[in-house]
């Protein structure tokens, strides 16, 4: 068979082509690797060589592996620990492209820029502070109580009940009675599967998506209804979340002496405030609202579910629990009151146990480094951006001996006043949690009205 001699040529050629563009490849990949790994202003800071290389290593982890980056970093960081050099200094902002993905860019939680957000935790913190959480406690009291007559609807019915749906709803109707004096009637909602609640909490999924392709936020926000509630359930639990609170910010603001005669103080008597001259918008105040919903519902929620677990899975933690419930509250018709809830030994222990096995959040919160800084003992150059997961502080065997075992005792011990400053539950500095004395308050009403009074509860089905 005889071959056209341009057919020969272009063959010829095309080899040739192929192997320049195959040369000029991997020359461009070994240039990339290269100054990735040994001439990158933070070669020197250890790590795996594929992470180095693109930000996909984490995407693979939150995405692909279910959010198991965590177990992986955990081997990787035992050795680096410098929560308190990232957390506590004043001068690192939260880093943009993390936050951004929450969607909530005006709040309070989502502010990247330190002096807004300074300003901004300025006008809501009266309303968290210690004194009016004690002036308050009314309001979450009753919201437990509704909670606890819930359950005992359910008493004695062998109803398997998902404590962790129940806790969600009751966190969720604290935050919302407590910030906005508004109860969406989750805790007496048929299995704790009330739709806002549901569709917020399985919404959080989403959030990785769009940290990860951040196009995505348009999209979800933007598709037509229809779309998002056929293919995309979870998104539309979010948008359907936000839509709620918006009604009630366009009532208020169409109607502002409503407030006055309002239950009690809530997040919109700071924030819609004629007497200093603060009135956010409305986009504001709804993301505003939406973050402190988001914040304050499955923190609080995990805490409890951790905490429930451990006190229901080992006989002695339950019956000392119970023991010391039972001394200092015999009269179960006259609520005992948070002052003295907070007084228990025992209590305050599991409670405490249970935040460190919970974490607060798992995820590492980025800041960035804005001055050339020495973090862990690492030189780290300015316009890194650093963070820590906090389960690295909690599960340090040198803080906490035996850190996997939950053990109330090892918060009752001489000198565990000191292992308290490693408790980083609510981070530190000044990004750390403005609703930490609204978040004990619910654990500690919570915790002790249900071990005080739920009777016969047992697990089904964990691990
Ligand atoms: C066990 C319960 C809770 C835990 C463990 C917890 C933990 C945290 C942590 C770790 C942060 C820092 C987040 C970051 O750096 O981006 C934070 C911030 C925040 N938390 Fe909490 N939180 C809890 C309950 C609450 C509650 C009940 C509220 C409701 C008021 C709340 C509102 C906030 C807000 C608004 C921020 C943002 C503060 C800022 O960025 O300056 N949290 N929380």
């Amino acid at each position: 068979m005889s071959v056209h001699p341009f057919q020969h040529f272009l063959s010829l050629d095309m080899t040739g082509f192929s192997l320049v563009a195959l040369a000029l490849l991997l020359s461009l990949a070994t240039y990339f690797i290269a100054s990735r790994l040994y001439f990158h202003p933070l070669s020197h800071v250890p790590g795996p060589p594929l992470a180095a290389l693109t930000e996909y290593y984490v995407s693979y982890y939150d995405l692909v592996k279910d959010g198991h980056i965590l177990k992986h970093l955990e081997q990787l960081h035992e050795k680096y620990e410098a929560y308190d050099s990232i957390y506590r200094d004043p001068r690192f902002p939260k880093e943009a492209w993390f936050y951004a993905a929450f969607t909530v860019p005006q709040s309070l939680f989502g502010c990247t820029d330190i002096k807004a957000a300074k300003e901004r935790a300025a006008i809501v913190r009266p309303l968290f502070s210690r004194k009016k959480v004690f002036q308050l406690e009314n309001v979450v009291q009753q919201v437990v109580d509704r909670f606890m007559s819930s359950l005992s609807k359910r008493s004695g019915t062998g109803e398997i009940i998902n404590l962790y749906r129940g806790f969600s709803s009751v966190t969720m109707e604290v935050i919302t009675t407590y910030c906005f004096a508004k109860a969406y009637h989750i805790v007496e909602y048929p299995n704790f599967e009330h739709p806002a609640m549901v569709g917020f909490q399985n919404s959080n999924f989403t959030v990785f998506i769009m940290q990860h392709f951040p196009f995505m936020r348009i999209v979800l926000f933007n598709m037509p209804a229809f779309i998002r509630n056929r293919f995309a359930p979870a998104a539309a639990g979010r948008v359907l979340f936000f839509q709620t609170l918006e009604d009630q910010i366009t009532e208020i603001l169409a109607n502002p002496s409503s407030l006055e005669n309002g239950e009690h103080e809530t997040v919109y008597h700071h924030m819609l405030n004629p007497r200093n001259g603060v009135k956010f918008e409305k986009e504001v105040l709804k993301q505003h609202g939406a973050s402190l919903v988001g914040a304050g519902t499955e923190t609080v929620a995990n805490t409890c579910t951790m905490a429930a677990f451990h006190v229901l899975d080992n006989k002695e933690i339950g019956r000392r629990l119970r023991a010391e419930l039972v001394d200092a509250w015999p009269e179960l018709e006259v609520p005992l009151p948070l002052e003295k809830l907070e007084k228990l030994p025992y209590l305050t222990a599991v409670i405490q146990e249970a935040l460190r096995l919970s974490h607060g959040v798992v995820s590492p919160l980025p800041r960035i480094v804005t001055e050339d800084a020495l973090i862990g003992g690492v030189l780290v150059p300015k316009g890194t951006v650093v963070g820590m997961s906090q389960t690295f502080v909690h599960l340090n065997p040198d803080i906490f001996p035996n850190p996997k075992k939950f053990d109330p005792d090892r918060w009752l011990v001489k000198g565990a006043g000191d292992t308290a400053n490693y408790l980083v539950a609510f981070s530190k500095g000044q990004r750390s949690c403005i609703g930490v004395n609204l978040a004990w308050a619910e654990l500690y009403l919570i915790l002790g009205n249900l071990f005080r009074k739920a009777e016969g509860l047992e697990l089904f089905d964990t691990v």
